[in-house]
């Protein structure tokens, strides 16, 4: 199965310009879709899960039409979003039980072997007589993708699953998305850039609507391997590094600046030349896409 979309847009009627052209191909396993707050995720994870329509463009899964066949869409997806509202008093079992009725699965025995293996899969078994209004953070985003795993889908959407999570959930929940197999399409939709360098094996990066990359990690380090150099500064010497050069993030590092910056051409002096990182990548796209430099 592979997910094709081609021209998408989509402007909404603030004016606001969602996504602009968009064309990705999303082959199976786990695809990365990086982006800032505002860069126009969720509305492409909505569009792709029909939950709303693009002003032009369109996307294929497989055979289907997924702005034309939504009913066929719906049976193989599997979709959490960044937010959900879950019945606060009712027990895990009982709830995803429920939600396995809703998607179709009507013998009992069926039904029960499935929510049984779910609740196992994803480490709530011990948990499943507690109403999920106590869950935790982590706790209930596993139970989202409990959810979303019912019924076997082929595309599986997860939109910023990790964010609010803390390190031990959101490597549990990243593991737990890592198992789910190669032979789906599962697309993460993420600000966190560990999130797509520890386990997409393809991703994009999305800014301002329009994709600035993308590629394998590897293929997408790659375009900036080489022109990435570090150094350590003073708070004072920041803002004349700035002006002299692109510089790609500074970060403090025990109290002092350390200043990474891209250079097409070789630069020394205070610099080293540093292994670039994908992080590297994304801060750049954003600043040229923010500065409207093209990449
Ligand atoms: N229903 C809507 N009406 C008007 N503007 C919207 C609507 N939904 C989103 N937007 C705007 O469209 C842009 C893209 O939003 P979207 O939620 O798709 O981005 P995102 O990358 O998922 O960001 P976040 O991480 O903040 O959710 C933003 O500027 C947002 O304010």
């Amino acid at each position: 199965m592979e997910l094709r979309i081609q021209n998408l847009s989509k402007t909404y009627p603030n004016g606001v310009r969602a996504l602009r052209d968009v064309t990705l191909t999303i082959p199976n396993g786990m695809f990365g879709l990086l982006g800032p707050n505002g860069a126009g995720k969720s509305t492409l994870m909505r569009t792709i899960a029909t939950l709303q329509e693009p002003d032009s463009g369109s996307i294929q899964l497989g055979d289907i039409d997924v702005l034309r066949e939504k009913e066929r869409v719906r049976r193989v997806l599997g979709y959490l979003p960044q937010e959900f509202g879950l019945y606060p008093s009712v027990s895990a079992e009982a709830l995803l039980d429920y939600f396995a009725g809703l998607k179709g699965i009507r013998d009992g025995a069926e039904r029960k072997a499935a929510v049984e293996s779910l609740l196992q899969q994803t480490n709530l078994w011990d948990a499943r007589k507690k109403a999920v209004g106590g869950y935790s953070g982590g706790m209930r985003q596993r139970f989202g993708i409990a959810v979303a795993l019912l019924g076997s889908p082929q595309l599986i959407i997860v939109d910023e699953p990790t964010a609010g999570l803390d390190p031990t959930e959101r490597n549990r929940f990243l593991d737990l998305l890592s198992e789910i197999g190669e032979n789906v399409v599962v697309i993460l939709s993420t600000h966190i850039v560990e999130d797509v360098t520890e386990l997409c094996p393809h991703m994009a990066i999305i800014a301002q609507g329009e994709v600035v990359a993308t590629g394998s990690p590897n293929d997408v380090i790659g375009e900036i391997r080489g022109k990435v150099y570090r150094t350590k500064t003073e708070k004072a010497a920041l803002a004349q590094l700035r002006e002299q050069h692109e510089v790609i993030s500074s970060k403090l590092v025990a109290g002092q600046p350390v200043v990474r910056v891209f250079s097409e051409t070789p630069i020394n002096g205070i610099f080293q030349p540093a292994e670039a990182t994908l992080e590297d990548v994304y801060f750049h796209r954003l600043a040229r896409k923010a500065k409207g430099v093209e990449a």
